[in-house]
């Protein structure tokens, strides 16, 4: 695995779209409806979203509390089963799939959380490994470097072996990230990475998702309340009620 520390690409084109050749979308979701509880208590949740995620685009998911953000983010995650619609994600089809091809997709995605579920009986270097072992085709030894080179690349290269109670909120983060791409997944959902972290740390935890991503080429949708972190999007897309309201090009850089 390479990992360079180059400067973030701030033009915003996706690294996957220089060939002029079209564009393959990593999510295509067409008109997605999603309702909760049965009978008299069933309740839409979600109403008539399409949308598509290109390689290598950073798209912001915002929306007020309750609006169906994580309900959105989970469907395109294979977290729960789409019911309505086409959900394509990695040109699988997840509505009507079985659980064996939703945790096939899983396995290409990686997850990012506002609480960083890092289990705390594993150092750093543990946590980032059990997202490679999940990957039949690297040795133990590719394992064990990869992880560490990534770590290095979050800056905790001399953290490594240490517990997550050793470590800061915003390392804590660092680990979880490293976790999401150390096996170069092409699609990143992160659920408020951010929340939990104070402005600074905050700051740092998302431009390095997004150095690492446009290194990497992969796609991240990043669901966020975060006002401090809107620049880092090509795109940002807008929640109310369930209704997806916009899908703008964020020309702020
Ligand atoms: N498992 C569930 N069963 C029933 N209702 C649910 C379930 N999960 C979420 N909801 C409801 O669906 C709606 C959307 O929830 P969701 O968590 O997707 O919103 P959100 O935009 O992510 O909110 P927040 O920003 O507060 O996290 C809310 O009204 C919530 O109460």
């Amino acid at each position: 695995m390479k990992i360079s520390l180059t400067q973030p690409d701030k033009t915003g084109v996706p690294p996957h779209n220089t060939g002029g050749s079209p564009v393959p979308t990593v999510v295509s979701i067409k008109n997605l409806n999603h309702y909760f509880g049965k009978g008299s208590l069933r309740k839409q949740i979600l109403f008539d979203i399409s949308l598509e995620l290109k390689p290598g685009e950073i798209v912001l998911l915002t929306g007020p509390s309750g609006s169906g953000k994580t309900t959105l983010l989970t469907l395109m995650g294979g977290l729960r089963s789409p019911q309505t619609g086409s959900v394509k994600v990695l040109e699988q089809e997840l509505v009507g799939a079985n659980n064996n091809r939703l945790v096939e997709v899983r396995r290409n995605i990686g997850y990012i959380f506002q609480a960083h579920n890092l289990l705390k009986s594993l150092t750093a270097r543990q946590n980032v490994q059990m997202s490679l072992e999940l990957h039949p085709q690297f040795s133990a030894k590719e394992v064990s470097q990869k992880s560490a080179e990534i770590l290095s690349a979050v800056g905790l290269g001399e953290r490594i072996d240490y517990y997550p109670e050793n470590l800061s909120g915003g390392q804590k983060q660092r680990v979880a990230i490293a976790r999401a791409l150390v096996s170069h997944p092409k699609l990143v959902l992160a659920d408020e990475p951010t929340a939990a972290l104070d402005s600074k740390s905050g700051r740092d935890v998302v431009e390095l998702m997004q150095r690492l991503a446009k290194e990497q080429g992969c796609t991240i949708l990043l669901v966020t309340h975060d006002s401090r972190i809107l620049d880092v999007a090509d795109r940002i897309l807008h929640i109310e009620d369930g209704w997806l309201q916009s899908d703008t090009e964020n020309n702020r850089f």
